[in-house]
This record gives C-alpha cells, structure tokens and sequence, in this order.
C-alpha cells in the first residue's frame, strides 16, 4: 500500500494578508514567523519618539528602565524578517496550533490557589483576562503591563501564547458539569515513568517565539501576572527549543537530538479533513455526527486538545546504534528523512514493499509504520514538538529529549490508540523514556473585547 506523504513546507510569503502568521506548517520552523503587520511595534514606538512614557516602562523599581534608544526623529533600524513577524492573536482558534513551532519553547502548569469554588472561578475568570491581555499586547509587539524591558529592541519575533484547561481545573471552580469527556486523564502505559509532579496541572500557558529574550519576557511577564493575582501558582516549567530560522539554506523539516528528520508526514493545514482531525467540530457544523461532545461542551467549539509527554533520549545507548540499525528503527533514511522504500522526503512510504527475501522493507516495528494512521484506523494528530536539554543526569547521561506536544479534536482517537500501539511494540521505545505527561483543553480563539475560556467561566 503506497501511504499519501505530505507535500514539502512551502516557504511562508513575506506578508501575510490574514489570520495564519507564519504559514500555517508546524514542521516547517525554519521560515521567518512573517506577517508583518501595519501594528506600531515598540521598537517603532521607541525610535519615533513615543518613548518610556507611551510604553508605560518601569521605572524606579530595582532596575530603572529609561527607554534610552528613544531619539525623537530617529530612523528606526528595520528588523529582520524573523524580529517583525506578528501571528495574530484574536481568531477561531488560538495563536500555537496550526503556527510553525518557534526556536523557542516554554510550556508552564499553574495550580489554582485553593478557595471555595464559586471564589475560585472568579479568580480564575480574572486571571484569565489579564492573561489574554497580556497574550495580545505582546504578541502584536506592544508592553505589558508595568513591562520589565527584556523585549525592548525586539519585534514579536513570531510570539505565541496558547492556554488550555486541565481536568483538575473543572474540581476547584465547580464546573464539573463542563468538563469534556475528552478530557478525561489519560490511561498509563506500560513504559510511563511518569514524575507526577511534572505532569498534569489545572491551566498551561504555552509560549513560542523565535528570540530566546522575547519568549523569556513572555514567560515571565504570564508568571508574574498568576503570582500576582493570587489566583494560581506554577507547578512546573519544561521549555526546549528547534532550529533558528535562517540556519538552513533553505527551509527545510527540522531534526530531533536523535538527529532524525522529524514531521514530514504532519497533517499540512491544506489537506481534506485537516480541521475534523485538529479541531472540535460546531455541535451543528461538519463532523459533528462523530464528536462524543455533550452539549456541555458546545464552548469548545473551534478548540483543540494537546497531548504533552517530556521523553528523554537515552543518548547514550541510541548513539552507539550502527546507522543501518538507526534507520530501520524509524522507517526512514538518517541523511535526508527519505522511506526505505526509495525516494525522497516526501516520496510516499510503501509499507507493502518487500525485500527479495519476502521481508518487509519497513520493518514490522519501525516507528513509522506503528504510528501511522494507516495502521491506526486513520487516527490523525498535528505534531508540533520542541527538543529539550536541561543539562546532565547523576549517571553522566544527558537529560535531553523531546518535549511532545500533539493536537488534535480528540486524544481518545489520536493519541491513545497509537501510544497504546507504540507501547506494544515500536523499535523506538527501548531509547525513550516518558517522564512527564499532560492533557489540557485549549478553548477556541478570543474575539476582540473577549477573554480566553470566557465561553466556559461565563457561558
Ligand atoms: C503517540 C504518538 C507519538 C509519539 C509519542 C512519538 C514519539 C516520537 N517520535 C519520534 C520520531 C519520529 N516520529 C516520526 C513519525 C511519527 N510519529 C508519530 C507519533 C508519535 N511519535 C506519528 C503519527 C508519525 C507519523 C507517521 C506517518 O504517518 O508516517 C518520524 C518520521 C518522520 C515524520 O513523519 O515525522 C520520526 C523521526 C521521536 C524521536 C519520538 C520520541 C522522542
Ligand atoms: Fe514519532
């Protein structure tokens, strides 16, 4: 059977007239995040004058900020197309889905501070708000509130912030009653180890960017707005990185620290039935005969749920690996992402095919034929992961990996049945080790004048 493979990234036009950013191919994170818009940055805003005032910089607490690039008159330098690049905010579906991941990654869980549940929702409803603020303002290239400055001479840069729902959420505001079915916690598998502590969460907030300080600012300035608020407290932190845009000749699929070639056969936005397989469907629109959504759900509506597993590379043994071996693990050559079965990246792999032996090219166990959704009744998810590397275990071994994160309008006909697959008998498994696991429900995008999860806390 010749399996359809995904046509290669396209590279992302300079501008964009609307809505997808960057392009809209998270295996694509080499291109420029490129839609710059008609928005004031606050590079502009800085070198035409509007200065440390109309930024509302701090000023005065611990680190006086003065904004003093501000020259009244001042050509602003141009920046580059990765600094300009602005994915929009407001939308159907929230910013960090569909856009090509970033070179820079932090995934945050935030625990709800302990209160009865009616004080909680209020909470939460408030945080919410001003975390959706925030998103926007720094996203289109403006301050944060009371803004700490580490951003100052860069664009965007391609920010997204994307929040979600954890299960535990629905407990502590009462809201019980709202919680989807598909949110339910997802089921051990035998190879979990997983650090509890690491895992799960109440809410996330996801940011990307392709500058390590503008995601930082992000990052913190999201932190500090739950510590503020009293509402929620982080529980953990894993943050990972991809290639930097522009560090290729071309653009091109990017590798994992095993050095794999990894999301050629992504779902590509343009393909029939993409949004039925990344998307809840509208209780009354296209696909809705086959969501087991309840009407309690309807305010997912144009949501999605993402699947987080921080896997550790054993490095270590993986590299003593011949190449010959490597590339029958996966299915696909090391050098280029090529099938076995011939061709090139994007040549269709033909899991049918056979050696004159009889064998079979792709092995019985290779990654790809386990987890394709040829094998898998079609169960189809939009991976958009970020490789991670938090220095050096006890045992000498690095403490590297990869942050897997996958989308999808239901992880009960995505992810579990094919990690339920993997589990049993995928050639990758022995060099891998899942230590944290996550399951949130990511809301549709806010309009204008409306917060993140609105639909939720006040529907
Ligand atoms: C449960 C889902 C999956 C997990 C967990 C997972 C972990 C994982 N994968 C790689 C490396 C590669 N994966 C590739 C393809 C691939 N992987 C999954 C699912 C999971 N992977 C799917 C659905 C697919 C696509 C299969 C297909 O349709 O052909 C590939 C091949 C290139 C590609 O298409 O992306 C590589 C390489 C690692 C290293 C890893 C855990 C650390
Ligand atoms: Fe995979």
């Amino acid at each position: 059977m010749a399996r359809r493979n995904r046509r290669p990234a396209a590279p992302a036009p300079a501008t964009a007239p609307s809505g997808a950013g960057r392009g809209t191919d998270p295996a694509a994170p080499q291109q420029p995040a490129g839609t710059p818009t008609g928005g004031v940055s606050r590079r502009a805003l800085l070198a035409t004058g509007g200065g440390a005032a109309a930024l509302g910089l701090v000023v005065g607490t611990g680190g006086a900020l003065t904004g003093a690039r501000a020259v009244a008159g001042e050509r602003p330098t141009p920046l580059s197309a990765v600094g300009e690049a602005v994915v929009p905010f407001h939308g159907r579906h929230q910013p960090g889905i569909t856009t090509p991941a970033q070179a820079h990654g932090h995934l945050l869980g935030f625990d709800l501070v302990p209160a009865p549940a009616p004080d909680a929702r209020r909470a939460a409803g408030a945080l919410l708000r001003r975390w959706t603020e925030l998103a926007a303002a720094l996203m289109a290239g403006e301050p944060g509130e009371r803004d700490t400055g580490v951003a100052l001479d860069a664009g965007p840069s391609g920010l997204t912030v994307t929040i979600g729902f954890g299960h535990s959420f629905f407990d502590a505001t009462g809201l019980v009653e709202r919680r989807p079915r598909a949110l339910r916690p997802l089921p051990d598998f035998s190879a979990d180890a997983l650090d509890r502590e690491r895992s799960d969460g109440d809410l996330w907030v996801a940011v990307g960017a392709d500058d390590a300080l503008v995601a930082f600012h992000a990052l913190r300035a999201v932190q500090r707005a739950a510590d503020e608020s009293g509402a929620a407290r982080l529980r953990w932190q894993h943050s990972g990185f991809n290639r930097a845009p522009g560090a290729t000749a071309s653009p091109m699929t990017a590798r994992n620290l095993m050095g794999q070639v990894d999301g050629t056969n992504n779902p590509r936005e343009a393909d029939e039935g993409f949004a039925g397989h990344v998307f809840v469907p509208d209780p009354d629109g296209p696909g809705a005969e086959r969501s087991t959504a309840r009407a309690e759900e309807a305010w997912m509506a144009g949501g999605s749920y993402v699947v987080m597993r921080r896997i550790r590379m054993l490095l270590d043994q993986w590299e003593q690996e011949p190449l010959a071996e490597q590339e029958a693990v996966i299915g696909r050559r090391k050098a280029d992402g090529a099938p076995l079965t011939g061709g090139e990246e994007t040549t269709p792999v033909d899991l049918d095919a056979r050696t004159a032996e009889g064998a079979p090219v792709i092995a019985a166990n290779a990654h790809v034929r386990v987890s394709a959704p040829e094998s898998n009744d079609g169960a189809t998810m939009l991976r958009r992961p970020f490789s991670y590397h938090d220095g050096f275990r006890d045992d000498g071994a690095p403490d590297a990996g990869l942050l897997f994160l996958c989308w999808q309008a239901d992880p009960y006909r995505a992810f579990v049945p094919v990690q339920r697959k993997l589990d049993r008998g995928d050639a990758l498994s022995p060099f891998l080790r899942h230590e944290a696991s996550a399951l949130f429900a990511v809301p549709p995008g806010a309009a204008k004048g409306e917060y993140v999860g609105q639909g939720l806390l006040e529907g």
